[in-house]
């Protein structure tokens, strides 16, 4: 089964203006369930706008989206939002933690709207902390933490509802290869317990792993290899 499968998906910005843009355009591809691709390609090419459509948090402008065998893509905001809180994983490149809150506050955020108790959001923002090294820093705000510190606080909050689904946008970007290998070495544990994996990077140390089954190039909005 296809976790993903995109028509011609376009995402177009100022739509009908001068100005208008199309770092997405009549895109179609499709990952299979368990699944571990790369998507590549140079500065602006639409990776990360790309990704913002499959993971659910922007809606195309035109052309057809199926996410894990669902018409997303017809679908309202409400709907949509669920959809994402219950199977979508996360990590944004400019990690979107909210300061002010400590960094077990950050990594239960996802688990708010599924019905948890407050203990039960605690006990599973702890363990998806020790996943990636940063339990130590559980009642620490974010703003007091360091570039690399941050990424795996973002990684933590993408994995702590268990999705079915991991988007990541450049998860190793401000990691050293220490703290780089620990990341993969999580993906590579999520893809064999059958999760499907979509991420960006420009880290050779990322396209070299053994876990990436594929990869899907894009330029100037177009997929050039699937
Ligand atoms: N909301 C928006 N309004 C107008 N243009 C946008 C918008 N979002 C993205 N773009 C443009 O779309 C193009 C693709 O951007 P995108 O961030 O998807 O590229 P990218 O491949 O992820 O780049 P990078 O590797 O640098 O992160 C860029 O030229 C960007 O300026």
């Amino acid at each position: 089964m296809n976790a993903i499968e995109t028509k011609a998906v376009t995402k177009a910005f100022n739509l009908g203006k001068p100005n208008e843009v199309r770092p997405v355009n009549e895109v179609s591809i499709s990952v299979k369930t368990g699944e571990c691709v790369l998507l590549k390609g140079p500065s602006g090419s639409g990776k990360t706008t790309l990704l913002t459509l499959l993971s659910c948090l922007s809606k195309p402008t035109s052309g057809e989206y199926l996410c894990l065998g669902k018409p997303v893509s017809h679908w309202s905001e409400k709907f949509l939002t669920r959809f994402r809180k219950d199977h979508i994983g996360i990590v944004f490149q400019h990690f979107n933690l909210i300061k002010g809150f400590t960094t077990s506050q950050n990594i239960g955020l996802p688990l708010f709207p599924l019905g948890y108790t407050q203990q039960e959001i605690d006990a599973k923002a702890k363990e998806a902390a020790a996943k990636v090294n940063i339990d130590h820093r559980l009642n620490f705000k974010v703003d007091t933490l360091s570039g690399g510190e941050l990424q795996r606080v973002a990684i933590a909050r993408a994995l702590v509802s268990n999705p079915e689904l991991l988007f990541a946008d450049e998860p190793t970007a401000h990691l050293d290869s220490h703290n780089s290998e620990g990341v993969l070495e999580i993906f590579a544990d999520l893809k064999s317990k059958g999760k499907t994996i979509l991420m960006t990077t420009h880290d050779p140390i990322v396209e070299q792993h053994p876990m990436i089954d594929r990869v899907i190039e894009m330029r100037d909005g177009i997929v050039v290899k699937h």
